[in-house]
């Protein structure tokens, strides 16, 4: 049952599950949960419908999204980047973050997973254990245009038969894999790595991205099909903006109503009653906003803002971090690749879902994932932020944009285990106002070290004869020429964010004081509420976080099933 409007649920007043928000976590489970047709299941999404949409389903257009689909958020004046304020990026249509992102499947290392076991204090969280979820998330799907993938992945680390789309590129080896494999040949420092799907990410490899058929594979298309959407037990309701949960009278504790509101006219419109549980997946910024509307996070905080507490748990908001990058640019030397008609390129989109434009629109098909040297003066000043010693500190993505007006040749260094940790909060008592946002990116001293380190990498990953006839003169701040100030003072105004927010309603273990979830996913000290999405991640995953949560999501949906199954 497909709903555009509010108006259109009069009829129905209850659910056993109301889940909130349809990304990776929201859509996983709210499409899981009624393939038990006993469960009756809404969804509810604030943003549209992404059907038919061709800015969404085309890959190569995801460097262009129309800020329809976004929420369009805005942080404060961010203190460690200078008061400098930038947007942070989040989906609002259906299928959340996955209709909207850049469609790189990378899951992060085991040893990711098995710290959030460590934390949580549940070893249903270690990756070995993952495995069969992982499985029913993925459906690798060879490239349309029958291009022979033989030695660019592990077909034993995959999934066949999951949910969601994951390819390789269509297009041959461009210029720049080609370079790439030559650096592997030149320099010990980096390796070839088969796959780095398989647990273990380190080094360069073929980029495997949520595409399908030549269309971009998400939240919506794989786990919202047309068959899902006809579900009698599932009602899909776009449009419709969360605004609170309630429980279900003074003093108790156990939530059993959403409230939903119009955000044009900033005004409340009704309650749902959610029988069974209420299913937080809004996302690292949504969920813990409803919360705190809800009277649910830091008791000091709420009181000041007015808000009658429910429950005082004093992380929510906090605790979040997101990868960080910097752009490791050169002025071409050569005209590299050459640029696409785009008229032809989208008429052979339309009639085959083949060329161009069924790649990300980067002319590079390839990943690196490395590490700080482990002689790096930075190490006596600091010790080791990341999972363990498999796990990455940095990731380059290899770019050759030749856009009109927009030329950009090198690759994006991203740290992705960063150390500083920021806050989602909020103003006022008024559920329909913004977030406030400190994203608190290379606010720790190891962040502004291991970015220096990871663009020195990256100038020797770049290091080479073949690299030489292509990149021109550095466009990047280079800690190796800039004095330490200048070059942060520089790096402080042009460092982007990772979109890969997580950990605003993190997971602890059952005994901890510490964090929002248990390893149930189960909000502490309430009743009917549970958080499946990013923010419940407990450690950023050194990977782009869409693989992360839909896994995360498979497993909560059997967590919350085997839970009401029993009771029942
Ligand atoms: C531009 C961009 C590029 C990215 N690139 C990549 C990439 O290449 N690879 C990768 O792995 N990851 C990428 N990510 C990150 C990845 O998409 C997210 O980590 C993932 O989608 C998180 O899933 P989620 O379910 O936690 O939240 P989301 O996907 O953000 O979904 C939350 C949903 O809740 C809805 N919602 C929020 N508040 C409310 C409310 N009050 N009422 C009703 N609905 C609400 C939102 O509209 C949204 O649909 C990117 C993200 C963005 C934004």
């Amino acid at each position: 049952i497909f709903l555009n409007d509010p108006s259109e649920l009069s009829a129905r007043t209850s659910f056993d599950f109301v889940v909130v928000g349809s990304g990776p976590g929201g859509a996983t489970v709210a499409s899981r949960l009624s393939e038990n047709k006993q469960f009756n299941v809404l969804l509810i999404e604030a943003g549209p419908n992404d059907e038919g949409v061709l800015d969404i389903q085309v890959p190569a257009f995801q460097n262009a999204i129309p800020k329809t689909y976004e929420w369009n958020t805005s942080t404060i004046p961010i203190p460690s980047l200078d008061g400098r304020v930038i947007e942070f990026r989040r989906g609002h249509v259906l299928g959340g973050s996955s209709s909207v992102n850049g469609l790189v499947y990378t899951r992060g290392s085991a040893e990711d997973y098995n710290t959030w076991a460590k934390i949580s204090g549940d070893n249903g969280w270690r990756w070995d254990k993952l495995q069969k979820y992982i499985k029913k998330n993925e459906r690798f799907t060879p490239p349309n245009s029958g291009r022979n993938i033989t030695g660019e992945f592990n077909p034993a680390v995959h999934g066949f038969s999951g949910a969601v789309s994951v390819s390789l590129g269509n297009d041959e080896p461009y210029l720049l894999d080609r370079l790439g494999l030559e650096s592997v040949d030149l320099h010990e420092e980096f390796n070839f790595n088969l796959d780095m799907n398989s647990g273990n990410p380190i080094g360069l490899g073929w980029l495997q991205a949520t595409v399908g058929n030549g269309e971009r594979s998400s939240a919506a298309t794989g786990y919202l099909n047309s068959t899902v959407r006809a579900r009698p037990n599932l009602t899909i309701l776009v449009n419709t903006y969360v605004t609170r949960v309630l429980s279900d009278g003074k003093g108790s504790k156990k939530i059993c109503k959403v409230e939903i509101g119009n955000r044009a006219t900033r005004s409340v419109l009704r309650t749902i009653e959610a029988k069974n549980e209420v299913i937080l997946a809004a996302g690292v910024i949504g969920t813990p906003q409803i919360l705190l509307n809800s009277g649910i996070g830091d008791s000091k905080e709420l009181k000041s803002l007015n808000i009658s507490v429910l429950q005082d748990i004093p992380d929510v908001g906090k605790n979040f971090v997101d990868h960080v990058g910097a752009g490791v640019s050169y002025i071409p030397a050569t005209n590299g690749t050459p640029s696409i008609d785009p008229a032809a390129a989208l008429q052979e989109w339309l009639s085959s879902r083949t060329g161009p434009f069924t790649e990300r629109g980067v002319n590079s098909h390839q990943i690196l994932f490395s590490r700080a040297p482990s002689n790096s003066s930075i190490w006596i000043e600091h010790g080791d932020p990341s999972s363990g010693p498999n796990t990455p500190h940095f990731e380059l993505l290899p770019v050759d944009l030749n856009l009109p007006g927009f030329v950009v040749l090198g690759g994006l260094m991203v740290l992705v285990q960063p150390s500083s940790s920021g806050k989602v909060g909020i103003s006022s008592s008024n559920p329909f106002d913004e977030p406030v946002f400190n994203p608190a990116y290379l606010e720790t001293k190891l962040d502004r070290d291991l970015i220096m380190e990871g663009i020195r990498t990256t100038k020797r990953f770049f290091a080479g004869p073949g690299w030489a006839e292509v990149l021109g003169d550095p466009q990047f701040a280079d800690p190796d020429v800039l004095p330490r100030e200048q070059w942060e003072t520089i790096t402080k105004m042009s460092v982007f964010s990772g979109i890969h927010g997580v950990g605003t309603a993190s997971m602890s273990s059952k005994s901890s004081r510490n964090g929002v979830v248990g390893p149930d996913l189960k909000v502490k000290s309430l009743q009917g509420l549970r958080i499946v999405d990013a923010s419940v991640i407990p450690h950023i995953p050194s990977g782009h976080t869409q693989a992360p949560t839909y896994i995360l999501a498979e497993r909560a949906s059997d967590l919350i099933s085997d839970d009401w199954c029993r009771r029942n």
